[in-house]
């Protein structure tokens, strides 16, 4: 069996009154694809938060690869492996698809010939070559959305949080991305944790789920499973009221 990479345990965040994570405790295991899912206000964008060091838990402990990394900066845990496509800055619209992908790599002290050469295989990775000279803003959605995996990839992740990866992606355009993110799992051996509304892609992507409600963890297990449960069949696939 597979070791666990992260593991939240016991984490409860409270804003004022608002308790947005109640003694939340999950794992996610290592090398796999975990969905995050749960209606609006549920807690998932604030899990995200705790994960990448965004927001820290009133009480409660993040372990990543058996650090106990709660107390660590977004940066330190950046340093660590853990990329979140949302914290990654927008694309600068006026530097070309490379340059964008070698500014993550700076961010690392990579010195710039061999930031470009990397910067390179990134872009190749994403299957935007033939656009690497060009300036971000000409790039359409769906090949913005394979620019941010590519800086994701540049700062080298052990554990990527994707969040909504589809989102404003034009139909035609997601099996292309969806393929990338497995990609990603498979050839580099990344594990995701991702929240996406759209459940026919997470059929696609996850191994394993977690579904919140209110802030509490309800069912955890593997996604064909926990798509089988009543709450989330409510929820996502429309069997009665929500
Ligand atoms: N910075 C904050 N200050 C106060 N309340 C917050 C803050 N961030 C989140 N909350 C509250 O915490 C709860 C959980 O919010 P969160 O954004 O984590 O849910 P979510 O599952 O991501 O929802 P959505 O699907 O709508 O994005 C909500 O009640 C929200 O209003």
């Amino acid at each position: 069996m597979l070791a666990d990479l992260l593991s939240i345990e016991k984490v409860t965040v409270a804003f004022g009154g608002i308790v947005a994570l109640k003694d939340v405790h999950l794992s996610v295991r290592d090398g796999k694809t975990t969905a995050i899912l749960g209606p609006n206000g549920a807690g998932k964008t604030t899990l995200f938060n705790v994960i990448a060091g965004a927001v820290s838990p009133t009480s409660g402990t993040v372990v990543f690869q058996g650090e106990d990394v709660t107390a660590q900066s977004p940066s330190k845990r950046c340093h660590f492996g853990i990329a979140r496509t949302f914290q990654i800055t927008q694309p600068f619209g006026g530097l070309t698809v490379l340059e964008n992908v070698m500014v993550a790599l700076t961010a690392k002290a990579t010195p710039m010939k061999q930031a470009r050469a990397e910067a390179a295989s990134y872009v190749d990775f994403v299957g935007l070559s033939a656009k690497a000279d060009d300036p971000a803003r000409v790039l359409s959605t769906g090949q913005r959305k394979r620019l941010e995996l590519a800086r994701a990839l540049a700062t080298k992740p052990r554990l990527l949080l994707l969040d909504e990866v589809t989102g404003g992606v034009d139909r035609p355009s997601i099996p292309e991305i969806l393929n990338l993110i497995r990609r990603m799992r498979e050839e580099r051996g990344i594990t995701i944790v991702v929240v996406e509304h759209n459940m026919e892609v997470l059929f696609g992507l996850a191994d394993d789920a977690i579904f919140l409600n209110r802030g509490e963890v309800v069912v955890t297990g593997t996604m064909a499973a926990v798509a089988e449960h009543d709450s989330v069949r409510r929820i996502y696939l429309g069997d009665g009221d929500a």
